[in-house]
């Protein structure tokens, strides 16, 4: 594993909604507005999003959006290793939220495979599922959405895990939360062509104002480590609540 080193040049844009709801309205059109721009240009768009709570209401809106759904496929930043019908599971999440209703229905769904026998051989056909649909290693994808923890992780990159310094390979094993879990890997994020950032609420203050800092370290905030490769701002959506500790 590389050594984790402080510091980043990454350029955030920090856009603050008024409220929690306008925050999801924000969110879903300008992931809407993403997709639509990759479809204008290419057959088929590939994003990743994120689980957790944030982002569900996000989802119930941008299901609702009218893209060629059927033309998205839709990976996940990471997922518990669960079985699919269990209620900790993020994709369950996603075919709840996103994938509730027509159009957002005909999204193509790629599911961390937690049906099979290890979490290891799960990463192993995520990644190649990865290579298949994004090219070699890292893999890129079109649009990936990041949730942020209190403890600044992101996707599955917990700090004092090893998941954080893994970057040689797109996707990790994990563990946060009591949970066993597959991930996208710090280089696979980076790479992608647009990273947003989804941040909500008062717990969420100190691990944002982190996030923005440029001499923050990743070994405690692994979302530093989502560094995009192609120089592209990452954009932040964030309501007042998370941004009330960041300076204007
Ligand atoms: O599977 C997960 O848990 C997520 O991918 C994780 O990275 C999430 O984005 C953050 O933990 C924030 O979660 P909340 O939105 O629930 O605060």
């Amino acid at each position: 594993m590389t050594p984790i080193t402080p510091g980043s040049t990454t350029r955030y844009r920090l856009v603050v909604a008024e409220s929690a709801g306008e925050l999801a309205r924000q969110t879903a059109q300008a992931l809407a507005s993403e997709i639509d721009q990759v479809l204008a240009q290419r057959d088929r768009a590939q994003i990743a999003l994120a689980g957790g709570e944030t982002p569900k209401a996000t989802y119930r809106l941008l299901g609702q959006q009218h893209l060629p759904w059927d033309r998205v496929d839709v990976l996940l930043g990471d997922e518990r290793w669960v079985p699919s019908e269990d209620p900790s599971s993020n994709a369950r999440m996603l075919r709840e939220t996103l994938m509730a209703e027509l159009p957002g229905s005909k999204a193509c769904l790629h599911p961390v495979p937690t049906q099979l026998a290890s979490p290891e051989q799960g990463a192993a056909a995520y990644a190649d599922l990865l290579q298949q649909l994004c090219g070699d290693f890292p893999p890129v994808l079109d649009v990936v959405l990041l949730g942020l923890g209190d403890d600044g992780h992101t996707a599955s990159l917990f700090p004092g895990t090893t998941a954080p310094g893994v970057r040689d390979r797109s996707v990790t094993l994990g563990e946060g939360k009591g949970l066993p879990r597959v991930s996208l890997t710090a280089p696979t994020l980076s790479a992608a062509r647009r990273v947003v950032f989804l941040v909500s609420g008062a717990g969420k203050v100190q691990a944002l104002q982190r996030l923005l800092d440029p001499e923050e370290s990743p070994l405690r905030t692994p979302a530093k480590l989502v560094q995009p490769t192609t120089e592209t701002e990452v954009l932040i959506l964030a309501d007042q609540e998370a941004a009330a500790g960041v300076s204007p």
